[in-house]
């Protein structure tokens, strides 16, 4: 409050102001007098009040007020100033916390857009001027600070300012850590199956191998991004799976070594790089080794660099003659829906470009030298194709364009550093280098597209052809089923046929047998009967002189050759020729059993007696075209009506036959002719055998007499055709 009271020498020296100016006239003195006299008074008046003020201020105690009104007014105000500060610097915070999200979303924003755009992103970082620099006498040309952010101007000789904007820069004076916390975001994208490619370009002595790999003490981004790879992989360790392999290699004089083989005493095998079916260039036969952890990676990468081509130029001590590529192959599996990647993240130290005459070097260094410039020319040949979007693009013109292809032009994402020398003496290069780096910002190569693994698609796709294949295959044995089915379900049908033609011929062949052995008792026991054995044994001696030649007798077992035998009847097979001719052969040539009891019954009886030398019996047929069934009859019951053989010559034609017993032409006696009741039916399946038999022999007009034998020639045996397929005795096979 003491402040706040005009001092009184203040308000002195305010009367002073009002002297009056010895340069004024009398005129304007007495206008102004009257004036000073009122300002006088009232300064006087003044000055009173103020002395009684003053007085009065230093009389005032904590007595003086009334109870703690005005402490607690104090207080108050003091807590209001409390809380007023504590919002100020609220809302200061929430002020900045606002703008660096802004700023952070901006970034973001603009990532996004470069992503999207597939934009090279360039960082430039400026290393901090060496002891040769300083000593002789260079200057600074890298204006940082009255740059805006993320921009350099450069200092020309002439004082004139050059911008050059990048995605970050990074001053002299910021670390590897600083480089590489901006750097880590891109390099954990090879995780999530992107392929990433950093290189560092520059002129030779500018920091590229700094950058990349560093030192023991500062690590640089090779190092730091396989650290990162695997902290990141084991934070994901619970949903994802990844396995790191490693390669490196250099190019150098335009020739590719892989870094990782250290046998100095066997030169390593040619590397070549060849384009995959997928379109990515591969080298086969590079060494790669799968990594663990970060202490492997060190030792890894530092017998990598020791193997890497280096020599000593003007412009630096250990120049890098070859370009460096080191290559990060990730496997990735997701543990919840099994999907693979496989990734690559190429991390380059390139060599430095420079200028020959500049670093003074000859002999091999010369040739290294070229060769250098000649791959760095090559690839600003590429980045200018690419940036004015060439429909050619000279990747092949040099093995690093050619091995960098996908990462240059492709769908990966790229970073590349542009070292730069902030001394006087560089300043040619270091505008040389920034105008490349400029032109490698503008190229737009297309969003990154994420890589799954090529093995993986490669065995699904055997799956799928293998799958299409395996249902082509089944399409075709379900339809040779479906014809086997088919054919099965006919021969089950042909099969049922002829089984119920060999269940009938089976019947009528024991119902037969059961009616000749009843006749054939019958007729012996008329015979045994009977009493005349001299003119019997007459009759046999003439039967024996006359009877007919053997081949056209057909023996009474023969009807069995022509019954389909039991094994071939029950199971349905093929016929062939050869089989049934065999067939045919054995069981005419088998004596038939069935009659056994037949003719030991006429040995018993005859033999005693009369001892016939056979029996005088004879079968005969004849074919009748137009009947499809024949009937087979007892010798007797037809013998009067034809007693003759008449046989179908037509081969192969169908044929039936009627069966007819005939009487003996050749028993001139009655009694005798009474027994010839034993019929034998026979069948020659196309040329009869009894062709030219002699029927003219034959007595059409003998009638039986006795009762008996009137009563079997009554009774007709019923026989049903056998029924034969193909020519000439032959069966047809099924089908
Ligand atoms: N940012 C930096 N901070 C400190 N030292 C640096 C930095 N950048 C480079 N250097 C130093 O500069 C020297 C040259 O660096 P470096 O060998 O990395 O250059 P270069 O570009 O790889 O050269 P060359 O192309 O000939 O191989 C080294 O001694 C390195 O330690």
């Amino acid at each position: 409050m003491a402040d706040k009271i005009q001092e009184p020498e203040t308000l002195t020296m305010n009367t002073k102001l009002l002297d009056r100016d010895p340069d004024q006239t009398v005129e304007e003195s007495e206008q102004i007098l009257p004036i000073f006299e009122k300002l006088s008074n009232r300064v006087t008046n003044l000055r009173k009040e103020q002395i009684e003020l003053c007085n009065e201020f230093k009389s005032i105690t904590a007595d003086s007020f009334h109870g703690s009104e005005v402490f607690d007014a104090l207080q108050s105000l003091g807590e209001e100033h409390e809380t007023l500060k504590k919002k100020y610097q609220e809302e200061c915070q929430m002020l900045k916390n606002r703008c660096q999200l802004e700023c952070s979303e901006r970034r973001r924003l603009y990532n996004q857009v470069i992503e999207l755009k597939g934009n090279i992103r360039v960082f430039c970082r400026c290393r901090p001027m060496n002891h040769d620099e300083i000593s002789k006498g260079s200057s600074l040309v890298v204006d940082f600070d009255s740059a805006q952010e993320n921009e350099l101007k450069m200092i020309g000789p002439d004082s004139s300012r050059k911008h050059f904007k990048f995605d970050h820069i990074f001053r002299p004076e910021d670390n590897q850590e600083v480089v590489f916390a901006q750097t880590s975001p891109l390099v954990v994208s090879v995780l999530d199956g992107f392929n990433v490619c950093i290189f560092a370009y520059g002129q030779t002595g500018t920091g590229k191998t700094f950058t990349m790999e560093g030192t023991a003490e500062n690590w640089g981004v090779n190092y730091r991004t396989l650290n990162e790879l695997f902290k990141v992989s084991n934070e994901r360790s619970d949903i994802m799976k990844y396995q790191l392999f490693v390669s490196m290699l250099e190019v150098y004089n335009e020739k590719i070594k892989d870094l990782l083989v250290e046998d100095t005493d066997h030169p390593t095998k040619k590397l070549e790089i060849k384009q995959s079916a997928e379109g990515t260039q591969e080298v086969p036969g590079l060494s790669q080794v799968r990594v663990h952890k970060t202490d492997e990676v060190w030792e890894l990468l530092k017998s990598g660099s020791r193997v890497r081509s280096v020599g000593s130029t003007n412009a630096n001590e250990l120049s890098s003659r070859s370009h460096c590529l080191l290559r990060v192959t990730v496997l990735g599996e997701n543990l919840v829906n099994g999907q693979r990647t496989r990734s690559h993240l190429w991390l380059v130290d390139l060599a430095g470009s420079e200028r020959v005459g500049k670093t003074e070097v000859e002999g091999e260094r010369l040739k290294e030298s070229q060769f250098i410039n000649k791959s760095l020319s090559a690839l600003g040949d590429v980045i200018s194709a690419l940036a004015s979007k060439n429909a050619h693009i000279p990747y092949r013109n040099s093995k690093l364009t050619h091995i960098l292809q996908r990462s240059l032009g492709g769908d990966c994402k790229t970073l590349m550093f542009v070292q730069i020398s902030p001394s006087s003496a560089d300043l040619g290069e270091t505008i040389c280098s920034l105008n490349f780096a400029s032109r490698v910002r503008g190229v737009e190569h297309g969003p990154a597209r994420k890589q799954t693994d090529v093995n993986e698609l490669f065995k699904y796709k055997q799956l799928a052809d293998k799958a299409k294949h395996d249902e082509k295959e089944t399409k075709k044995l379900q339809d040779s089923l479906q014809s086997v089915q088919v054919r099965l379900i006919a021969r089950e049908h042909v099969c049922k046929t002829l089984q119920e033609k060999v269940r009938d011929l089976e019947n009528q062949l024991a119902e037969e047998r059961k009616t000749r052995q009843k006749q054939e008792n019958r007729a012996l026991a008329v015979a045994s009967s009977h009493s005349l054995l001299s003119s019997m044994k007459h009759s046999l001696s003439t039967i024996s002189e006359k009877r007919p030649p053997s081949k056209m007798r057909l023996p009474l077992r023969r009807i069995s050759s022509f019954m389909p035998s039991p094994a071939t009847t029950q199971i349905p097979r093929p016929f062939t020729a050869s089989r049934f001719s065999n067939e045919d052969i054995e069981n005419r040539s088998r004596p038939a059993s069935n009659f056994k009891p037949l003719s030991r019954a006429l040995q018993g009886s005859f033999t005693s007696q009369i001892k016939p030398k056979r029996r005088a019996s004879i079968a005969t047929f004849h074919s009748e075209p137009s009947s499809s069934s024949s009937t087979m009859t007892t010798p007797i019951t037809r013998s009067s009506a034809a007693p003759r053989m008449r046989s179908d010559r037509v081969v192969g034609r169908r044929q039936s036959f009627v069966w007819r017993t005939q009487q003996s032409p050749l028993c001139p006696s009655s009694a005798f002719r009474s027994m010839t009741v034993e019929a034998t039916p026979v069948a020659a399946p196309r040329s009869s055998r009894f062709m030219g038999s002699p029927h003219s022999h034959i007595v059409g007009s003998w009638k039986p007499k006795h009762p008996t034998v009137v009563a079997l020639q009554q009774k007709q045996l019923v026989w049903s055709p056998l029924k034969y397929r193909g020519t000439k005795g032959v069966r047809k096979p099924f089908v």
